[in-house]
């Protein structure tokens, strides 16, 4: 593996970021041929360093002391409605509580962390969680973090990938989502065999820049129960989704692509190849066409290891795939497996990136 230069951002600071990338730092295994810099705040990683040591007795964590921290300057008047006792909550960082503050650092961890990444300074970005709602409240009108990459890097052409390992069988599970983050009845008309063609072209070049894949098999899924039963419970299978998938067959001759799957029987499959049952052929990649349908799924097999990564970008991003879990948020008990995986995989995909990544096929 090549040397990786990563930024980790915090993420929002009322949430569990600091907690996760500390815990996940403290193992060097985890950032072996890294050179990391934490994206944030110095003064709040020492004090989610000193509270969980003492109070929680929280161990091992990494000392923020011998850490390389790039401490974003939020403003004076941020900084000053932080240490008056007349500040009213919005402008306070209070932990277990996104709000107006919080979101407007998280935001300024990100917005830094992007353009040092754009400059080159980084070769990735694993971003700790943010809450989109205290984007909102600070002024972000941002459905996630992978728009804001997206618009900041100029394309126009991205996707939200999931990646996780199977810790009984070493198996890659691959999902991306052909839609992210919009109410569920915009989906049909959001998604269109334009977006899809985008969505797979995506796919296919991540797998092989990425992940060796040359030839993948890849499955679709249907929108509708049972993929629409012949037009019976939903037009969309019948009207486009089945002509489109017939297009992608002719243009990629020598790849198979299975689809529309009925959405409840196409995570048997991985389900199976990710316990170890039965001699199951699973898909290299797994398109999904709305959030839920993907991450249900994901998370059910893998909450605790999954990364979520944004393809298309000139540089690259992974994240955990949790969020800021403001309920247990202080308390000591986050589980950093997730974050772990998001920094041994960015490091990954920037040696395959630079290095190149040899073939499956
Ligand atoms: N990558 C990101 O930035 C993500 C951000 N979010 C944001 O996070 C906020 C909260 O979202 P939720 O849907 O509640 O999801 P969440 O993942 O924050 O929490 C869901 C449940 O899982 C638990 N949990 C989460 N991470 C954990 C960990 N590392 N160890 C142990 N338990 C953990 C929480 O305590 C909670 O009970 C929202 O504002 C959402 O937008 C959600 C997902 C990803
Ligand atoms: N459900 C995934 C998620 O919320 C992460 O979104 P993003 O902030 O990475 O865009």
């Amino acid at each position: 593996m090549t040397n990786s230069r990563l930024a980790i951002t915090l993420g929002d600071p009322a949430g569990i970021g600091g907690e996760v990338i500390l815990k996940a730092l403290a193992e060097p295994k985890v950032y072996e041929n890294c050179e990391l810099t934490v994206v944030g705040s110095r003064s709040l990683l020492l004090e989610t360093y000193t509270k969980l040591n003492l109070v929680h007795n929280c161990s091992p964590l990494a000392d923020p002391e011998k850490l390389s921290i790039l401490d974003v300057d939020l403003g004076n008047e941020y900084l000053h409605n932080l240490n008056s006792s007349e500040s009213n909550n919005s402008n306070k960082i209070t932990i277990g509580e996104g709000n107006a503050a919080s979101g407007a650092a998280s935001f300024a961890y990100m917005e830094t962390a992007i353009n040092r990444a754009l400059q080159g300074e980084f070769d990735g970005i694993v971003t700790g969680p943010i809450a989109k709602s205290a984007w909102k409240a600070a002024g972000h009108h941002y459905p996630g973090q992978t728009e804001l990459l997206a618009q900041k890097s100029g394309v126009e052409k991205f996707g939200m990938l999931f990646v996780a390992r199977s810790p009984h069988t070493s198996w890659t599970l691959i999902t991306l989502l052909a839609t992210t983050h919009i109410p569920l009845e915009k989906v049909p008309q959001v998604l269109t065999p334009e977006l899809m063609t985008q969505k797979l072209d995506l796919l296919l070049k991540c797998l092989k820049q990425d992940f060796g894949v040359e030839k993948p098999k890849i499955a679709i899924a249907g929108l509708n129960p049972h993929s629409g039963e012949g037009g019976q419970l939903g037009s969309e299978e019948q009207e486009w989704l089945i002509p489109w998938l017939e297009q992608q067959r002719q243009k990629y001759p020598s790849l198979q692509i299975d689809g529309p799957i009925p959405p409840d029987t196409m995570w048997v499959k991985p389900g199976q190849a990710w316990y170890g049952q039965g001699n199951v052929t699973p898909a290299d990649g797994y398109l999904a066409l709305y959030h839920d349908q993907g991450l249900i799924p994901v998370k059910l097999m893998a909450f605790d290891r999954a990364v979520n990564t944004s393809i298309g970008l000139p540089f690259v991003r992974t994240s955990p795939d949790h969020g800021t879990a403001f309920d247990i948020a202080g308390k000591g008990i986050a589980d950093a497996k997730s974050m772990k995986a998001a920094i041994q995989l960015a490091a990954e995909l920037v040696s395959h990136r630079k290095l190149g990544v040899r073939s499956k096929e």
